[in-house]
């Protein structure tokens, strides 16, 4: 069965089937696009919702276009059933513009949009009124706080947070985060909805940063202050990094990826929570190329320049 066979090429886990068959994903970024390929590619119906109708159609476009390189993959020698797979996959997913309407419907609503508290709160108390009784809340933040974010929500008991890594069909891990109130039997749905997408799902406190970028953003921010300082080249650094500790990519092209807006709204908010922390302290070169709008992969430039898309 296909859906057996996806999992196992894209995950340590065993298929496991979810008693989630409905998605709804706020955000139609760089992550809700990835999301949303992922639940479509485990069978499941994904309404993929962006206030920004051009940002929804760059999405279709690009999800067709990662579907079909796992497609390649997995149907190398018979590209007729790579065709039929692509083609199910992007009939299972629906776009719309209106996240109330579209979550009428959802056993699960996961929000990935702007990393901004006031934004999310504002979401959120729509989707709590909008979405079923029985549906699960979750965000997708990198680093604001889930029991923050749920503050505003009734079902503080559906709530948690489902941390997905990018490029999110090809990052193998889920940070499932338990907030104060998440109930035992939300966590367990989370957990086997995310190995259900075809994720190793790791159990995570609501702390800062949860365990990844716990220990990530630091690291990123050192790599900058060590550019900045002028110790080493942004090539050097990423050299080194890459040969010398095996990470698929150096902190500063994994900057310009992630993108680094992302990257200082993360700093400039864990800074306001927690001023004596010299680790994060906010960084001017990273303020400078934010106000000059070098973001990065997304904007053609960051600490290095990319051919536009
Ligand atoms: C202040 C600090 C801020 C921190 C911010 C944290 C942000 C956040 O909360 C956490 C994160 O996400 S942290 C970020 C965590 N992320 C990281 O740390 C990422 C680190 N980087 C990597 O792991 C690799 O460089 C990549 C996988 C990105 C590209 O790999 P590469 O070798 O350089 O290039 P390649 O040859 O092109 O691709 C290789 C294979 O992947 C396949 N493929 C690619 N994209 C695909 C897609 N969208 N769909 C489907 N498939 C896709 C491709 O087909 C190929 O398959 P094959 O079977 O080999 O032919
Ligand atoms: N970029 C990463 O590597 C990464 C990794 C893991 C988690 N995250 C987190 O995921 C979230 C999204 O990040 P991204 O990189 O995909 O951002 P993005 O900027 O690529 O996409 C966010 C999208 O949300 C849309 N949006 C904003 N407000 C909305 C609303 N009220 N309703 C519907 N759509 C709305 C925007 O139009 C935009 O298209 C953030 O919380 C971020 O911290 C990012």
């Amino acid at each position: 069965m296909q859906f057996g066979i996806i999992a196992r090429k894209f995950s340590s886990s065993a298929t496991v089937q979810s008693a989630i068959k409905n998605v709804t994903i706020i955000g139609g970024g760089l992550m809700g696009s990835g999301i949303a390929q992922v639940a479509a590619q485990a069978g499941q119906n994904v309404i993929l919702v962006d206030v920004n109708s051009d940002v929804l159609a760059k999405s279709q476009k690009s999800i067709g276009a990662n579907l079909g390189r796992v497609a390649k993959k997995i149907y190398k020698d018979k590209p007729q059933d790579g065709e039929k797979f692509v083609a199910e996959s992007m009939a299972r997913i629906k776009t719309a513009t209106d996240p109330a309407e579209a979550s009428k419907s959802a056993d699960l609503v996961v929000e990935a949009i702007v990393e901004n508290i006031d934004i999310k709160h504002k979401l959120f108390k729509q989707l709590d009124e909008a979405a079923p009784q029985h549906a699960i809340l979750a965000s997708n933040t990198s680093s604001l706080s889930i029991n923050e974010i749920s503050s505003v929500v009734k079902r503080k008991d559906k709530f948690g947070g489902l941390h997905f890594f990018n490029p999110v069909p090809v990052m193998r891990l889920l940070e499932v985060v338990k907030g104060a109130e998440t109930s035992e039997e939300t966590y367990k749905s989370m957990m086997e909805w995310g190995k259900s997408v075809g994720k190793t799902c790791i159990t995570c406190k609501d702390t800062p940063g949860f365990v990844v970028n716990r220990l990530l953003v630091p690291y990123i921010c050192e790599a900058i202050r060590l550019y900045e300082r002028g110790d080493a080249s942004a090539r050097d650094i990423d050299i080194a990094m890459k040969l010398g500790a095996g990470y698929p990519m150096g902190p500063l092209e994994l900057a310009d990826y992630v993108g680094l807006d992302t990257n200082k709204f993360i700093l400039d908010g864990w800074h306001k929570k927690f001023p004596d922390q010299q680790l994060f302290k906010p960084i001017p070169l990273l303020n400078k190329l934010v106000a000059e709008g070098k973001l990065g992969v997304k904007t053609g430039e960051g600490f290095y320049k990319y051919e536009k898309k």
